[in-house]
């Protein structure tokens, strides 16, 4: 069920929108129209659906879009075509078109916002700025207080309720932004770089109790970054912002394996493959390797028996070699060395690196109980190096 479903959306920043969107339909480029009519086009054509339950992440590099699209969820941004849907209950309401009434319910219930300054309000006190938006939906002191506390002790600062925003660290002033949103208990948290300016460990750490937080709550997120990175880590689909336009939209191994242009293939780069691919995109299809005399030869010291698709033994120059398998979750330092490890597909590159370290051996993927490919040092090398990609177009 789409939470957010924005179709066809152009933002023009400036007084003559009729002609720059004219312009604009006419293929002229951005700083074209910024040099015929003064205006600044914010977000060009822009078409996204986010699903209950999703981390939507818009990513690019500053000045491409990402806040202002952002900010047309909430309808803080004046749209000029187009439509943004924003669920209420049963119904979508257009957030470029509805009244004030409806904007304010929908504000007040449906979508809460998290800045990156999270503006708290230095004269109150940590608990009275977490129920402060409680307040203005009118809940009763007792239920504001409960509500307050409960979202505090999730995020850890339960202890702090008393301080003044001024008596926390940065980290910190950040988690009260984030149980102040949470606490709304709106379905749509729109969250504008809410990390960027804190430093690497403890951006880390929040991302996982963002991670953490939506999992338990199931709430629907958008969150800006220009980190690929942190897009990567905490989104289940990227959508990446260049020149006001949305360039690609995908999951993040997606984004990582086939990325549509030289932009996404820059960003991706510089990323660490590690987090984000999986054994299918790494490993040589067993259909693709060399067969003889019935084996199929991974390398000059290791030959694998596969019968009908399953592993039935494994040899170097006529020894034999142990199986072992290894399913998610299980204990991975544990694994016996100079062992062929029978692994899921769906294997993440970081698990699979770390079996290797122990196994010292190529590992073999399975899906449903076939073996579908090996995956070994050449496989990560490439991975590693990032030339595991290939561009879309
Ligand atoms: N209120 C405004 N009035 C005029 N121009 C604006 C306004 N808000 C944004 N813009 C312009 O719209 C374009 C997109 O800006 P936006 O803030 O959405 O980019 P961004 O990708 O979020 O960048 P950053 O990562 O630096 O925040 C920029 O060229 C900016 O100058």
């Amino acid at each position: 069920m789409p939470m957010v479903q924005i179709e066809n959306l152009d933002i023009v920043f400036g007084n003559q929108k009729m002609e720059s969107l004219r312009l604009l339909d006419k293929g002229l480029t951005r700083p074209e129209i910024l040099a015929r009519t003064g205006d600044v086009i914010g977000v060009q054509n822009a078409t996204i659906s986010v699903e209950e339950g999703e981390i939507c992440v818009l990513m690019g590099l500053s000045g491409s879009g990402k806040s202002t699209l952002l900010r047309a969820i909430n309808g803080l941004n004046k749209v000029a075509r187009g439509r943004c849907l924003v669920r209420d209950g049963e119904r979508m309401v257009d957030m470029a078109k509805c009244d004030e009434e409806t904007l304010r319910h929908m504000r007040t219930n449906r979508v809460s916002m998290v800045f990156q300054s999270f503006a708290l309000m230095p004269w109150m006190t940590v608990l009275e700025n977490v129920a402060f938006g409680l307040e203005m939906q009118g809940v009763s002191k007792k239920e504001r207080e409960e509500r307050a506390n409960k979202q505090l002790k999730m995020v850890g600062l339960y202890d702090w309720r008393d301080k003044k925003p001024d008596e926390l660290s940065g980290g910190m002033r950040q988690r009260v932004g984030l149980a102040r949103a949470f606490v709304m208990d709106s379905d749509i948290l729109l969250m504008d770089e809410p990390f960027s300016a804190l430093d690497p460990l403890i951006r880390s750490q929040l991302q996982d109790e963002l991670i953490e937080l939506q999992k338990r709550l199931k709430k629907t997120i958008i969150f800006v970054s220009h980190d690929l990175d942190e897009a990567l880590k905490i989104g289940s689909k990227i959508a990446i912002m260049e020149s006001a336009r949305i360039i690609q939209e995908d999951v993040p191994e997606q984004i990582v394996l086939n990325p549509a242009t030289e932009y996404v293939e820059k960003f991706v780069a510089h990323t660490n493959p590690l987090n984000v691919l999986r054994g299918n995109a790494l490993m040589t299809p067993l259909a693709q390797m060399a067969q003889l005399d019935g084996l199929f030869h991974v390398s000059e010291h290791l030959a694998l028996d596969i019968q009908d698709g399953a592993l039935k033994g494994a040899s170097s120059h006529g020894h034999d070699i142990a199986i072992s398998k290894w399913e998610d979750g299980m204990d991975i330092e544990n694994m016996p060395e100079n062992s062929v490890v029978l692994a899921p597909v769906g294997i993440s590159m970081r698990d699979a690196v770390e079996i290797r370290y122990h196994t010292k051996m190529p590992m073999v993927l399975q899906d449903n109980g076939q073996c579908a490919g090996v995956l070994g040092d050449h496989q990560f090398y490439h991975a590693l190096l990032g030339k595991h990609f290939s561009r879309a177009s």
